[in-house]
This record gives structure tokens, sequence and C-alpha cells, in this order.
């Protein structure tokens, strides 16, 4: 059996007058491909800050292996199509997550930087200002800048919605590459079911007062049924 990287359980979340989770328990296994679906509201968004320790638990507890301190998190945001004028190059956005707005990186943080554009296929356009990039290219600069740091955990937050057919499995290809050649464990919360199914190896399905998971090549007629809709 898998180690777990991150446990969660018996997890309580409650905001005043909503209590959005009341006992949910699962596991991140260590190189997982972990697809996150449920409804709007139901809390995916919330439970993507209980893992990055933004929203405490009013019960149940999250456990991290071998520590949280040991777990570095890399983040993609749901696509924004950043204005024309965001001055920024491709290559000083992806570095901003190594020191924030500090131009100066050590050559291997700038060695780093060159790694993450590489990987994410942005390289040949490092020197154009983001706004004027594409908007898969913005979308592979986000990631590029959430693996920059070399994450245990990358979290996709509905990262794909709102890019083509194309760019999002182009983006996705990037992250199973990842996943299974540098075994970066991947939590993806999407409303895309077909892109599930084509990339994630479990599925948590959220809904109100209930969750499932499991094998996301296992999932059942109902258990599509019951999330399709979403
Ligand atoms: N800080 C907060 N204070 C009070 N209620 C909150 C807070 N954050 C979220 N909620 C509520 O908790 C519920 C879950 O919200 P959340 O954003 O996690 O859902 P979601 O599944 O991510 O939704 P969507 O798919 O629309 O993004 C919602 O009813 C929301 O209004």
């Amino acid at each position: 059996m898998t180690e777990p990287l991150i446990a969660v359980q018996h997890l309580g979340i409650t905001f005043p007058n909503n209590q959005v989770f009341k006992d949910l328990s699962f596991n991140i296994e260590q190189g997982d491909f972990l697809t996150v679906i449920g409804e709007n509201g139901v809390g995916k968004t919330t439970l993507i800050r209980a893992l990055l320790g933004l929203v405490k638990p009013s019960a149940g507890r999250i456990s991290y292996f071998p520590s949280k301190k040991a777990i570095k998190i890399g983040y993609v945001p749901q696509f924004r199509n950043l204005d024309q004028e965001y001055p920024l190059t491709v290559e000083d956005f992806v570095g901003l997550n190594i020191r924030g707005w500090l131009p100066w990186l050590t050559k291997a943080e700038h060695r780093q930087v060159q790694t993450a554009m590489a990987v994410t296929n942005i390289k040949k356009i490092k020197q154009r200002p983001l706004g004027m990039a594409s908007g898969g290219e913005k979308q592979r600069a986000y990631l590029a800048q959430a693996i920059v740091q070399q994450p245990q955990l990358l979290i996709l937050d509905e990262s794909t919605a709102s890019l083509d057919n194309e760019m999002k499995y182009e983006l996705l290809d990037l992250v199973q590459n990842l996943n299974q050649t540098s075994n970066i464990t991947v939590f993806f919360v999407t409303h895309d079911l077909p892109l599930a199914k084509q990339y994630a190896k479990h599925f948590l399905a959220l809904r109100p007062g209930q969750q499932q998971f499991g094998d996301m090549a296992g999932m059942s007629v109902d258990q599509l049924k019951g999330v399709s809709n979403v």
C-alpha cells in the first residue's frame, strides 16, 4: 500500500451558520493523481484552503507526512486572462515564487526557473511580457511558477476552466508528465468529468453531507451519474 502524503481524518469545517464538512476522511497518497469533483458551493475551495492551513478545522485533523513543514505545495489557480498590459516577463513571473519581488536570484535559483520553464515548454517565450502570451501559455506560466520550488504536492484549482479543449489537454499532459516522472502528487479540482476520467487515478466526489472516494477507472455508472451533473 502507498504511503499517504496527507491524511484527512473526520474533518469538520463550520462557518457561522454553515457547516461545510461534517466528517470528511480520505488520504492523498504519495504520487497520486487525485481529482476532486462536486457541485458549486460544496466546499472544494474550502478544502484546498484547509490543506494549505488557511482554514482551521472545527473537528478532526489533517496530518502531513513526514511533517507539514516538509511538504511544499504548489498552487495553480483558475485561469484568469491577465491584462495585456501586465508588464512582467514570463521568466520574471515564474521567478516570483522564489523570492517575491526581489529581482536577484542565486545561480541555483536561476537554474530552477529555467528548469520549470523548460518542463512547461515556455522557454522560448521567456522574455515576452506575460500579458502578451496566449491563454495556454499564461496557464503554463502559472504551472511553471507553481513547480519552481519543486513541490511534493501540486494543487490545481479548476485551472483548466475557461481554457479551450486543446489547451486543457496540453496542460494536463504536462501535469501528468510531472506526476509520472517527478512523482509530484496531484490534487486536481475540476468540473470537467471527461478530463478527470482521462488523467486521474483516484476521485473524491463531494456532495452535501457525504463523500465518495475511489479508483477513477472503477467509477461506477451510479457514481458517474451522481457527479456528472456538476
Ligand atoms: N470565509 C467564509 N465564511 C463563511 N462562509 C464561507 C466562507 N468561505 C466559504 N464559505 C461558504 O462555504 C461554502 C463552500 O464554499 P466553497 O467556496 O468552498 O465551495 P466550492 O465547492 O469551491 O464552490 P465553487 O465550485 O462555486 O467554487 C459556500 O456556501 C460558501 O459560501
